[in-house]
């Protein structure tokens, strides 16, 4: 298959990887130069680590199989991936220009953009749908898969197809709502873990959340290692798409300039690192879970996702040791 995947930033660059490490043939455009030239030194090295693990058997040959373009000749392709920043007036502007290139399908990795609202820059809305990678793409093996309003089958079955070509979970989400399913599930965990600021240490509700909801990090570290800024802006958003994500203890870091990780401090001090984690006393577990556990009941309700679809889809996409469901039941959140 011909892929062209458009911004070459850190997902664009992933996802082109990931489809030229499944033998497909790849163009990766950037209109910066230095970000094309960064994308093929990441992937060279990325390709020579995962041949030390035995997973990519010739760096060389997967690498010839990319092409970094700084022209936007998509004609040809069978599937185009947006990538460029997550701002709708960019995407509108690419969309609208890779449309009028292409047949092909037209896919967009957009984290919280509405794909129904993206699909009018697109000549043929039915051709388009959302692909969400999780970062890093290499390493995660799960994508949301979108169905937009305007989303025929035919399409939204390709992009499930592949997405299992390349031996990752196509996580189907049928309806086009705010954050798709991961990210809401994760946002209500925000939620919760934001409002338990006012009782408990963030070291206390990191505790619980790794120790007793499962979880790789804690969720305020979360918050602190992929920005407060990025985070207080998902938020901003969400809200004016009618998804409340609130933490105003949030707000109040990022007026003070503490973002997170990236800039040494948040709700952590990060000047020596990646904060350690002992705790005692924390919230119980259920108080922080369930927001979360309403949100999946919600989602399934709606018939946005099945049960063991979103199971499968926390666990890959948030590392969760247990689904959400599973977990539930556990400490009687759920009956
Ligand atoms: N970073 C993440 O964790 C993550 C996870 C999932 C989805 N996403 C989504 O993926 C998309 C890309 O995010 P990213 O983190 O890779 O951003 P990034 O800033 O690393 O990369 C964006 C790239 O797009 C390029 N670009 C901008 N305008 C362009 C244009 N008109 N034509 C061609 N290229 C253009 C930029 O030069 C840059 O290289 C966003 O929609 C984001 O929401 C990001």
């Amino acid at each position: 298959m011909k892929v062209f995947v458009v911004g070459a930033g850190v997902m664009g660059s992933g996802i082109g990887q990931v489809f030229a490490m499944a033998g497909n043939q790849v163009t990766l455009y950037d209109v910066r130069e230095d970000a094309l030239r960064k994308a093929r030194e990441g992937i060279a090295w990325s390709l020579n680590k995962l041949r030390e693990k035995g997973v990519v058997k010739d760096p060389e040959e997967t690498l010839g199989r990319i092409s970094f373009s700084n022209s936007l000749e998509c004609g040809g392709s069978d599937l185009v991936i947006e990538a460029v920043f997550e701002d709708l007036k960019v995407k509108g502007e690419v969309l609208r220009e890779v449309s009028a290139k292409t047949k092909g399908v037209i896919a967009t990795n957009t984290s919280s953009l509405p794909i129904t609202e993206l699909s009018t820059f697109v000549k043929r809305p039915e051709r388009f749908l959302g692909m969400h990678f999780f970062n890093p793409p290499v390493l995660m093996k799960l994508v949301e898969v979108i169905r937009g309003e305007k989303t025929s089958d035919e399409t939204f079955q390709f992009g499930l197809r592949v997405v299992s070509s390349l031996g990752k979970y196509p996580l189907p989400v049928r309806k086009d709502v705010f954050g798709f399913v991961v990210n809401r599930v994760l946002f209500r965990l925000f939620t919760a873990g934001c409002s338990l600021l006012a009782l408990y240490t963030p070291e206390q509700i990191d505790y619980v959340a790794m120790n007793r909801l499962g979880m790789p990090m804690g969720l305020i570290m979360l918050l602190d290692y992929t920005g407060l800024d990025v985070n207080y802006n998902i938020a901003k958003e969400a809200s004016r798409r009618g998804f409340e994500f609130q933490c105003p203890p949030l707000e109040e870091r990022v007026k003070q300039g503490k973002l997170g990780a990236k800039s040494g401090e948040g709700f952590y001090n990060w000047s020596r690192g990646r904060p350690d984690i002992r705790a005692e006393g924390g919230p119980d577990p259920s108080i922080l879970l369930e927001p979360a556990v309403k949100e999946a009941l919600w989602l399934v309700r709606e018939g946005v996702v099945e049960e063991e679809e979103l199971e499968r889809g926390v666990e890959l996409g948030l590392g969760m040791k247990k689904g959400i469901f599973k977990l539930a039941r556990e400490l009687g959140v759920l009956s």
